[in-house]
């Protein structure tokens, strides 16, 4: 296991937000965090990397505790962060934006820039365009390539469907698809459909808790889970909730 929390708690403002968070993340796979609105799993994705530093608990990365370093250190450790808000330099072109995330200039990070204009055919396009001028999809893949060049082992990547068009959606799935080759991917993700054409294994959240973790494709036919944890009901494949 690449990644594992164990009984981690975080508080927030003094409010439990995480009561009892554990699960095991395989590498070169796609671990997707499910759950309701309000459940605790952006507040996971933090925890892990510092930004929500847990009160009790373990964060393991390879064995090695994550839990109590800054952020900036769990980052050089390999860890990388999209947040949902799509966070990119707006007055930056496509590839200053890349290249800024750049670790270091050398081969390998050529080789991953590239790597990221294979799996975003869209970025290539708009290499010269300002990041502010991009869609909101074409944004979250700037996001999630800039994460990319910067050589992580894992990337958490929080609810990276909201808010897009369908082709969006679409395309989103297909580059996930190509990243989990390369990278391990943990995904906060309440869209059903992209969750399921991606993933691997999956993590339930509900109140703080980790309630259940198992094989995605038999979620699928676990339909009183579903719909008690995920508010999908019998027959319907969409938007949670
Ligand atoms: N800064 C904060 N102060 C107080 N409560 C917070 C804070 N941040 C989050 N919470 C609360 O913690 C709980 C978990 O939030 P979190 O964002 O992790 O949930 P989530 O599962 O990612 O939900 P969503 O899908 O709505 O983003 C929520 O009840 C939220 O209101």
């Amino acid at each position: 296991m690449i990644l594992e929390l164990r009984q981690v708690k975080t508080n927030i403002n003094q409010f439990r937000i995480l009561e009892d968070i554990t699960f095991a993340v395989p590498e070169g796979q796609v671990t997707v965090i499910l759950g309701r609105n309000g459940a605790g799993k952006t507040t996971t994705l933090r925890s892990i990397m510092g930004l929500a530093p847990p009160a009790r608990g373990q964060i393991l990365l390879d064995g090695k505790a994550l839990e109590g370093l800054p952020p900036h250190v769990i980052a050089r450790k390999g860890v990388g962060f999209v947040p949902e808000d799509q966070a990119v330099f707006s007055a930056l072109t496509v590839g200053e934006n890349l290249r800024l995330a750049m670790r270091r200039r050398d081969k390998a990070a050529e080789a991953r820039l590239a790597f990221v204009l294979d799996v975003f055919p869209d970025l290539k396009e708009k290499l010269t365009r300002k990041g502010g001028g991009l869609s909101g999809g074409q944004k979250q893949m700037l996001a999630i390539g800039r994460a990319l060049v910067q050589d992580n082992r894992v990337l958490l990547v929080d609810e990276p469907s909201k808010g897009l068009a369908p082709i969006m959606v679409e395309k989103l799935a297909e580059a996930l698809r190509l990243i989990r080759a390369q990278t391990t991917v943990v995904l906060v993700e309440q869209n059903f459909a992209l969750a399921s054409a991606v993933g691997g294994r999956y993590v339930i959240i509900d109140d703080g808790r980790t309630v259940r973790e198992g094989v995605l494709s038999e979620l699928e036919q676990d339909r009183e889970l579903l719909r008690r944890y995920l508010g999908i009901s019998t027959g319907q494949r969409g938007r949670a909730g």
